[in-house]
C-alpha cells in the first residue's frame, strides 16, 4: 500500500456511504482473519485521504454477532489509519439523551457473549505464543472524543460528551428487565457493535471514538413504545445526515493532528518474552506488532 491514509470512518446502521468523499476508489482487502465487511471506499475530504467502511456491509447484510471486526480493524491498519471514528445507532437509557441526539461516550460496558475480542487470543489462526494485555481504562481516545464533540456541536444538533455505553450481544433487543438493570447500573446508551470495535482499535494502536446517535428509548420508557427496527429506521434518516456532517467536521479539525495519542498502546502490554514469540505470529500480525519485533 503506497499511500498512507491516516483517517478512517466506520459507518453503522443507516450510514452505508459518505457522499462527501471525492476522487473515490474502492479497495478490496484480505486479512489473516478473513475478509472485512465490504470494500473500503477511499476518498478525499477537506484535503485529507479518508477510508470508509460500511460496518454491516452495504445493504446491511451482516448481523452484529457475525461481524468480522478483527478483519475490519486490521484492514484499516493496513491502509495506515491512525484515527478511526465509528458511527453507531444506539438506544437511550436516560431521559436526557433523546432520539436525534448525538452522544460521544467515554466508557464502555461489555455484555457481549460470543465474539472474538482480541487480535492476540485466537488459537485458530496460530497466535499462540504471544500474550498481550492492553489497558482499556479509557476505552475511547480522550483527544479524539473532544474533537468529535466539537465537530458534532458545530452541526447545531444536541450532543453530549461522555456517557456509559453498554454493548449487548443481540441481535435481539433487550427485555424490560434487562433495560431496567442497565439503567440501575448507570448505563446511558445501548448498542451492539462498539465491543469489540473499540478494544481492537486500541490493540491496533489507533485513536478511536464513536459518534453514537440516539434512535430510540430502548424498552424501559413509560410513555414511549418499545424499540423496533421500524422506529430506529424512522429516526435514522435525520441522524445519519447529522452524523456524516459531524464526521466531516472532525476530519477537518484533525487535518493538523500529530500521530495518534494511542500510537504506543502496546508498549507496556506485551508480557511474553519477545525472543520466544514464534516468527509466524509476528509475521501474521506485522502491521500491528511488527515495530516491537524489528530488533529481534
Ligand atoms: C438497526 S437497530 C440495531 C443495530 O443498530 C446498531 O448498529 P450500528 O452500531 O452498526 O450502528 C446496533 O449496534 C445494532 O447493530
Ligand atoms: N435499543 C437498542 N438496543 C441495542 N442496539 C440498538 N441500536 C439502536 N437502538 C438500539
Amino acid at each position: 500500500m503506497s499511500e498512507k491514509i491516516r483517517f478512517g470512518v466506520i459507518g453503522g446502521s443507516g450510514v452505508y456511504q459518505m457522499e462527501a468523499l471525492q476522487d473515490v476508489e474502492e479497495i478490496q482487502l484480505e486479512t489473516p482473519f478473513g475478509p472485512p465487511s465490504d470494500r473500503y471506499v477511499v476518498g478525499t475530504l477537506h484535503g485529507q485521504r479518508v477510508a470508509f467502511l460500511a460496518r454491516h456491509g452495504r445493504g446491511h447484510r451482516i448481523s452484529p454477532s457475525r461481524l468480522n471486526q478483527r478483519a475490519n480493524i486490521y484492514g484499516f491498519k493496513l491502509l495506515g489509519v491512525e484515527y478511526l471514528i465509528g458511527v453507531s445507532a444506539c438506544g437511550s437509557l436516560q431521559e436526557q439523551y433523546a432520539p436525534g441526539h448525538i452522544v460521544i461516550p467515554d466508557q464502555l460496558f461489555d455484555r457481549t457473549t460470543g465474539r472474538a475480542l482480541s487480535f492476540f487470543d485466537d488459537p485458530t489462526v496460530g497466535t499462540d505464543g504471544l500474550v498481550v494485555h492492553i489497558s482499556l481504562a479509557e476505552p475511547f481516545c480522550p483527544f479524539l472524543n473532544q474533537i468529535c464533540y466539537e465537530a458534532a456541536r458545530e452541526t447545531g444538533n444536541p450532543v453530549h460528551l461522555g456517557g456509559n455505553f453498554v454493548t449487548i450481544e443481540g441481535p435481539r433487543f433487550s427485555t424490560k428487565a434487562e433495560s431496567r438493570v442497565f439503567r440501575s447500573w448507570g448505563m446511558d446508551i445501548i448498542g451492539m457493535t462498539t465491543t469489540p470495535e473499540a478494544q481492537l482499535a486500541r490493540e491496533a494502536e489507533m485513536s478511536y471514538s464513536v459518534m453514537a446517535h440516539v434512535t430510540d428509548y430502548d424498552v424501559w420508557h413509560e410513555t414511549e413504545e418499545p424499540v423496533t427496527v421500524e422506529a430506529v429506521v424512522r429516526t435514522l434518516l435525520h441522524n445519519a445526515e447529522v452524523a456524516k456532517q459531524a464526521v466531516a467536521n472532525a476530519i477537518r479539525r484533525l487535518a493538523d493532528a500529530g500521530p495518534s495519542p494511542q500510537a504506543n498502546a502496546l508498549q507496556d502490554a506485551i508480557i511474553t518474552d519477545r525472543s520466544l514469540v514464534p516468527p509466524e505470529v509476528v509475521q501474521r500480525l506485522e502491521p500491528i506488532i511488527g515495530k516491537y519485533f524489528s530488533g529481534k
